[in-house]
Protein backbone atom coordinates (compact mmCIF):
# COMPACT_ATOMS: atom_id res chain seq x y z
CA UNK A 1 0.00 0.00 0.00
CA UNK A 2 1.28 3.68 -0.89
CA UNK A 3 1.74 6.06 1.97
CA UNK A 4 1.05 9.17 -0.29
CA UNK A 5 -0.24 12.49 1.11
CA UNK A 6 0.80 11.00 4.45
CA UNK A 7 3.39 13.11 7.11
CA UNK A 8 5.53 11.37 8.89
CA UNK A 9 8.51 12.56 11.59
CA UNK A 10 11.57 10.46 11.87
CA UNK A 11 13.97 11.19 14.64
CA UNK A 12 17.91 10.38 14.25
CA UNK A 13 17.20 11.04 10.58
CA UNK A 14 20.30 12.19 9.44
CA UNK A 15 22.18 9.07 8.71
CA UNK A 16 22.19 5.49 8.98
CA UNK A 17 18.95 3.88 9.56
CA UNK A 18 16.87 6.96 10.19
CA UNK A 19 17.98 8.08 6.56
CA UNK A 20 17.05 5.05 5.20
CA UNK A 21 13.55 5.08 6.86
CA UNK A 22 12.75 8.40 5.46
CA UNK A 23 13.72 7.20 2.17
CA UNK A 24 11.48 4.30 1.91
CA UNK A 25 8.45 6.52 3.28
CA UNK A 26 9.16 9.22 0.64
CA UNK A 27 9.43 6.59 -1.79
CA UNK A 28 6.08 5.51 -0.73
CA UNK A 29 4.55 8.98 -1.29
CA UNK A 30 4.38 10.28 2.16
CA UNK A 31 6.12 13.71 3.02
CA UNK A 32 8.89 13.91 5.81
CA UNK A 33 9.99 15.82 8.74
CA UNK A 34 13.37 14.98 9.81
CA UNK A 35 14.85 15.55 13.16
CA UNK A 36 18.18 15.44 14.51
CA UNK A 37 21.26 16.78 16.50
CA UNK A 38 23.28 17.25 14.20
CA UNK A 39 22.72 20.19 11.62
CA UNK A 40 25.44 19.93 9.61
CA UNK A 41 24.84 16.41 8.71
CA UNK A 42 20.74 17.15 8.94
CA UNK A 43 20.98 20.15 6.18
CA UNK A 44 23.33 17.49 3.74
CA UNK A 45 20.58 14.69 4.15
CA UNK A 46 17.88 17.41 3.78
CA UNK A 47 19.49 18.58 0.26
CA UNK A 48 19.57 15.00 -1.44
CA UNK A 49 16.11 14.19 -0.43
CA UNK A 50 14.71 17.49 -1.54
CA UNK A 51 17.29 16.79 -5.08
CA UNK A 52 15.28 13.47 -5.03
CA UNK A 53 11.66 13.58 -4.19
CA UNK A 54 10.88 17.67 -4.53
CA UNK A 55 11.16 20.42 -2.00
CA UNK A 56 7.64 20.76 -0.96
CA UNK A 57 7.78 16.81 0.55
CA UNK A 58 10.44 17.16 3.38
CA UNK A 59 11.67 19.24 5.76
CA UNK A 60 15.03 19.20 8.82
CA UNK A 61 14.23 20.27 12.19
CA UNK A 62 17.71 20.52 14.72
CA UNK A 63 16.26 18.89 17.80
CA UNK A 64 18.24 16.91 20.77
CA UNK A 65 15.71 14.42 21.58
CA UNK A 66 17.37 14.06 25.31
CA UNK A 67 16.99 17.65 25.77
CA UNK A 68 13.20 19.62 25.28
CA UNK A 69 13.00 21.70 27.93
CA UNK A 70 15.48 24.64 27.34
CA UNK A 71 16.02 28.36 28.26
CA UNK A 72 15.07 30.45 26.05
CA UNK A 73 15.51 34.37 25.83
CA UNK A 74 12.33 35.35 24.17
CA UNK A 75 10.00 37.38 26.16
CA UNK A 76 12.08 37.15 29.27
CA UNK A 77 13.91 33.63 30.79
CA UNK A 78 11.01 30.58 30.07
CA UNK A 79 11.32 27.02 29.69
CA UNK A 80 9.89 26.03 26.30
CA UNK A 81 9.75 22.74 25.44
CA UNK A 82 12.03 22.71 21.85
CA UNK A 83 10.87 18.78 21.42
CA UNK A 84 7.16 19.68 21.20
CA UNK A 85 7.98 22.16 19.13
CA UNK A 86 9.97 20.60 16.81
CA UNK A 87 6.96 18.24 16.51
CA UNK A 88 4.32 20.73 16.28
CA UNK A 89 6.32 23.00 13.61
CA UNK A 90 6.30 19.97 11.15
CA UNK A 91 2.47 19.09 11.38
CA UNK A 92 1.68 22.38 10.87
CA UNK A 93 4.35 22.90 8.03
CA UNK A 94 3.56 19.40 6.21
CA UNK A 95 -0.43 19.53 7.16
CA UNK A 96 -0.63 16.87 9.55
CA UNK A 97 0.82 14.12 10.95
CA UNK A 98 0.07 10.34 10.40
CA UNK A 99 3.44 8.34 11.26
CA UNK A 100 6.30 8.91 14.43
CA UNK A 101 9.52 6.88 13.88
CA UNK A 102 11.36 7.43 17.45
CA UNK A 103 14.52 5.84 15.78
CA UNK A 104 17.06 8.38 17.25
CA UNK A 105 19.53 5.89 20.07
CA UNK A 106 22.88 5.93 21.18
CA UNK A 107 25.87 3.33 22.53
CA UNK A 108 27.68 4.51 25.95
CA UNK A 109 28.50 2.36 28.67
CA UNK A 110 30.85 3.81 30.58
CA UNK A 111 30.55 6.10 33.57
CA UNK A 112 30.78 9.53 31.55
CA UNK A 113 28.24 8.41 28.79
CA UNK A 114 25.62 6.07 30.14
CA UNK A 115 23.50 8.57 31.31
CA UNK A 116 23.59 10.15 27.97
CA UNK A 117 22.75 6.47 26.30
CA UNK A 118 19.14 6.43 28.71
CA UNK A 119 18.44 10.24 28.45
CA UNK A 120 18.39 9.89 24.66
CA UNK A 121 17.35 5.69 24.16
CA UNK A 122 14.43 5.98 27.17
CA UNK A 123 13.68 9.82 27.84
CA UNK A 124 14.03 10.96 24.08
CA UNK A 125 11.82 7.79 22.96
CA UNK A 126 9.23 7.77 25.22
CA UNK A 127 8.85 11.62 25.07
CA UNK A 128 8.68 11.16 21.55
CA UNK A 129 5.77 8.65 21.67
CA UNK A 130 4.24 11.31 24.03
CA UNK A 131 4.07 13.96 21.18
CA UNK A 132 2.95 11.23 18.51
CA UNK A 133 0.04 10.30 20.74
CA UNK A 134 -0.77 14.05 21.48
CA UNK A 135 -0.79 15.01 17.82
CA UNK A 136 -2.67 11.56 16.27
CA UNK A 137 -5.13 10.60 19.05
CA UNK A 138 -8.20 11.23 17.73
CA UNK A 139 -9.77 12.65 21.18
CA UNK A 140 -7.24 15.25 20.85
CA UNK A 141 -8.19 16.66 17.35
CA UNK A 142 -5.84 13.72 15.23
CA UNK A 143 -6.45 11.91 12.73
CA UNK A 144 -5.01 8.28 14.20
CA UNK A 145 -1.70 6.66 12.88
CA UNK A 146 1.21 4.89 13.78
CA UNK A 147 4.38 5.27 16.14
CA UNK A 148 7.12 2.60 15.55
CA UNK A 149 9.86 2.84 18.36
CA UNK A 150 13.57 1.79 17.41
CA UNK A 151 14.66 -0.69 19.71
CA UNK A 152 17.53 -3.45 18.92
CA UNK A 153 17.66 -7.17 19.25
CA UNK A 154 19.69 -6.12 21.97
CA UNK A 155 17.16 -5.19 23.82
CA UNK A 156 15.68 -9.02 23.44
CA UNK A 157 19.11 -11.19 24.33
CA UNK A 158 21.11 -10.53 27.18
CA UNK A 159 23.66 -8.02 25.81
CA UNK A 160 27.09 -8.79 27.34
CA UNK A 161 29.20 -5.62 25.58
CA UNK A 162 26.29 -3.37 26.49
CA UNK A 163 24.01 -3.87 29.46
CA UNK A 164 23.34 -0.25 29.81
CA UNK A 165 22.57 -0.36 25.95
CA UNK A 166 20.29 -3.55 26.67
CA UNK A 167 18.28 -2.01 29.37
CA UNK A 168 17.18 0.93 27.39
CA UNK A 169 16.08 -0.94 24.54
CA UNK A 170 14.52 -3.52 26.82
CA UNK A 171 12.82 -0.58 28.55
CA UNK A 172 11.82 0.83 24.78
CA UNK A 173 9.94 -2.34 24.04
CA UNK A 174 8.38 -2.70 27.53
CA UNK A 175 6.86 0.71 26.98
CA UNK A 176 5.43 0.31 23.39
CA UNK A 177 4.01 -3.17 24.06
CA UNK A 178 2.58 -1.79 27.52
CA UNK A 179 0.50 1.04 25.28
CA UNK A 180 -0.62 -1.53 22.88
CA UNK A 181 -2.75 -3.19 25.38
CA UNK A 182 -4.44 -0.10 26.71
CA UNK A 183 -7.56 -0.37 24.30
CA UNK A 184 -7.55 3.78 24.73
CA UNK A 185 -5.17 3.97 22.00
CA UNK A 186 -6.75 2.22 19.52
CA UNK A 187 -10.14 3.28 20.43
CA UNK A 188 -8.47 6.51 18.97
CA UNK A 189 -6.94 5.23 16.16
CA UNK A 190 -3.14 4.73 17.09
CA UNK A 191 -0.80 1.93 16.55
CA UNK A 192 2.30 1.30 18.10
CA UNK A 193 4.84 -0.88 17.33
CA UNK A 194 8.47 -1.96 17.59
CA UNK A 195 11.16 -2.60 15.52
CA UNK A 196 14.13 -4.84 16.83
CA UNK A 197 17.12 -4.89 14.44
CA UNK A 198 20.34 -6.91 14.78
CA UNK A 199 23.08 -5.42 13.27
CA UNK A 200 23.20 -3.29 10.32
CA UNK A 201 25.67 -1.06 8.77
CA UNK A 202 25.55 2.39 9.96
CA UNK A 203 27.62 4.50 12.32
CA UNK A 204 26.45 3.49 15.13
CA UNK A 205 27.84 -0.03 14.47
CA UNK A 206 31.15 1.42 12.75
CA UNK A 207 31.74 2.82 16.29
CA UNK A 208 31.82 0.02 18.48
CA UNK A 209 35.35 -0.40 18.69
CA UNK A 210 35.54 2.53 20.76
CA UNK A 211 35.78 1.45 24.45
CA UNK A 212 33.48 4.10 25.52
CA UNK A 213 30.43 2.70 23.28
CA UNK A 214 30.59 -0.81 24.80
CA UNK A 215 32.43 -3.40 27.02
CA UNK A 216 33.95 -6.86 25.30
CA UNK A 217 34.01 -5.46 21.94
CA UNK A 218 35.39 -9.04 20.64
CA UNK A 219 32.09 -10.61 21.99
CA UNK A 220 30.30 -7.84 19.46
CA UNK A 221 32.58 -9.09 16.81
CA UNK A 222 31.90 -12.92 17.28
CA UNK A 223 28.30 -12.24 17.50
CA UNK A 224 27.99 -10.16 14.54
CA UNK A 225 29.96 -12.89 12.21
CA UNK A 226 27.11 -15.68 13.74
CA UNK A 227 24.30 -12.80 12.68
CA UNK A 228 25.43 -10.95 10.32
CA UNK A 229 24.93 -7.33 8.99
CA UNK A 230 22.11 -5.71 7.33
CA UNK A 231 22.03 -2.69 5.01
CA UNK A 232 20.09 -0.27 5.85
CA UNK A 233 17.63 -0.51 3.11
CA UNK A 234 16.62 -4.33 4.28
CA UNK A 235 15.97 -2.83 8.00
CA UNK A 236 14.43 0.28 6.47
CA UNK A 237 11.66 -2.05 4.42
CA UNK A 238 11.15 -3.93 7.81
CA UNK A 239 10.21 -0.41 9.54
CA UNK A 240 7.63 -0.06 6.14
CA UNK A 241 5.58 -3.65 7.16
CA UNK A 242 4.78 -1.99 10.31
CA UNK A 243 4.01 1.38 9.50
CA UNK A 244 2.25 -0.10 6.31
CA UNK A 245 -0.11 -3.62 8.10
CA UNK A 246 -3.39 -1.03 9.54
CA UNK A 247 -3.69 -4.65 11.58
CA UNK A 248 -0.27 -4.55 13.20
CA UNK A 249 -0.33 -3.28 16.67
CA UNK A 250 1.96 -4.20 19.56
CA UNK A 251 3.72 -5.76 17.18
CA UNK A 252 7.59 -6.57 17.62
CA UNK A 253 9.37 -7.49 14.66
CA UNK A 254 12.94 -8.68 15.04
CA UNK A 255 15.40 -8.58 11.87
CA UNK A 256 19.09 -10.35 11.33
CA UNK A 257 20.96 -10.81 7.90
CA UNK A 258 21.17 -14.82 8.69
CA UNK A 259 17.59 -15.46 10.51
CA UNK A 260 15.51 -12.39 8.49
CA UNK A 261 12.17 -11.42 9.95
CA UNK A 262 10.54 -12.86 12.75
CA UNK A 263 7.96 -11.51 15.25
CA UNK A 264 8.34 -11.97 19.13
CA UNK A 265 6.25 -12.95 21.39
CA UNK A 266 6.61 -13.57 25.11
N1 LIG B 1 23.00 -0.05 13.44
C1 LIG B 1 22.59 -1.11 14.10
O1 LIG B 1 23.17 -2.20 14.01
C2 LIG B 1 21.39 -1.03 14.97
C3 LIG B 1 20.84 0.16 15.39
N2 LIG B 1 19.74 0.14 16.21
C4 LIG B 1 19.12 1.38 16.63
O2 LIG B 1 18.71 2.10 15.50
C5 LIG B 1 18.73 3.49 15.78
C6 LIG B 1 19.55 4.20 14.72
O3 LIG B 1 20.88 3.71 14.80
P1 LIG B 1 21.97 3.89 13.64
O4 LIG B 1 21.33 4.43 12.44
O5 LIG B 1 22.70 2.64 13.60
O6 LIG B 1 22.88 4.99 14.33
P2 LIG B 1 23.71 6.20 13.67
O7 LIG B 1 24.68 6.61 14.72
O8 LIG B 1 24.19 5.84 12.32
O9 LIG B 1 22.60 7.33 13.50
C7 LIG B 1 21.91 7.87 14.59
C8 LIG B 1 21.37 9.24 14.26
O10 LIG B 1 20.69 9.71 15.42
C9 LIG B 1 21.11 11.03 15.70
N3 LIG B 1 20.98 11.28 17.13
C10 LIG B 1 21.66 10.67 18.13
N4 LIG B 1 21.28 11.20 19.30
C11 LIG B 1 20.36 12.14 19.06
C12 LIG B 1 19.62 13.03 19.87
N5 LIG B 1 19.79 13.10 21.18
N6 LIG B 1 18.72 13.86 19.29
C13 LIG B 1 18.55 13.84 17.94
N7 LIG B 1 19.25 13.04 17.11
C14 LIG B 1 20.14 12.20 17.67
C15 LIG B 1 22.56 11.11 15.22
O11 LIG B 1 22.97 12.44 14.97
C16 LIG B 1 22.48 10.26 13.96
O12 LIG B 1 22.13 11.03 12.83
C17 LIG B 1 19.26 3.63 17.18
O13 LIG B 1 18.18 3.73 18.08
C18 LIG B 1 20.01 2.34 17.41
O14 LIG B 1 20.10 1.99 18.75
C19 LIG B 1 19.17 -1.01 16.61
C20 LIG B 1 19.67 -2.20 16.24
C21 LIG B 1 20.78 -2.32 15.34
C1 LIG C 1 22.28 -9.27 17.76
C2 LIG C 1 22.27 -7.94 18.46
C3 LIG C 1 22.36 -6.84 17.51
C4 LIG C 1 22.49 -5.54 18.17
C5 LIG C 1 22.65 -4.43 17.19
C6 LIG C 1 22.85 -3.20 17.92
O1 LIG C 1 21.88 -2.58 18.31
C7 LIG C 1 24.19 -2.91 18.22
C8 LIG C 1 24.44 -2.04 19.17
C9 LIG C 1 25.67 -2.02 19.95
C10 LIG C 1 25.85 -0.63 20.58
O2 LIG C 1 26.82 0.10 19.88
C11 LIG C 1 26.26 -0.87 21.99
C12 LIG C 1 26.09 -2.31 22.23
O3 LIG C 1 26.30 -2.84 23.28
C13 LIG C 1 25.50 -3.02 21.08
C14 LIG C 1 26.11 -4.39 20.73
C15 LIG C 1 25.24 -5.49 21.13
C16 LIG C 1 25.78 -6.86 20.79
C17 LIG C 1 25.23 -7.97 21.68
C18 LIG C 1 23.93 -8.57 21.24
C19 LIG C 1 23.50 -9.73 22.12
C20 LIG C 1 22.94 -10.94 21.37
O4 LIG C 1 22.02 -10.79 20.55
O5 LIG C 1 23.39 -12.05 21.64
Amino acid sequence: MSSTGKVAIVTGAAQGLGKAFCDILLKNGAKVGLVDFNSELGQKTLAEFEQKYGQNRVMFVKCDVSNSKQLSAYKGIQCIDLYKQTFEAIKHKLGGLDIVINNAGVGGEMEDTWERTVDINVKGTIKGTMLGMELMRKDKGGNGGVIVNVASMAGINPNPCGPVYAATKSAIIMYSQSWSKNPELAQNGVRINVLAPAFADTALVKAMGDTNTMHAPAIARVIMQRVGIMTPETVAEALYELVDDQNKTGAILKIAQTTGKEYHTY
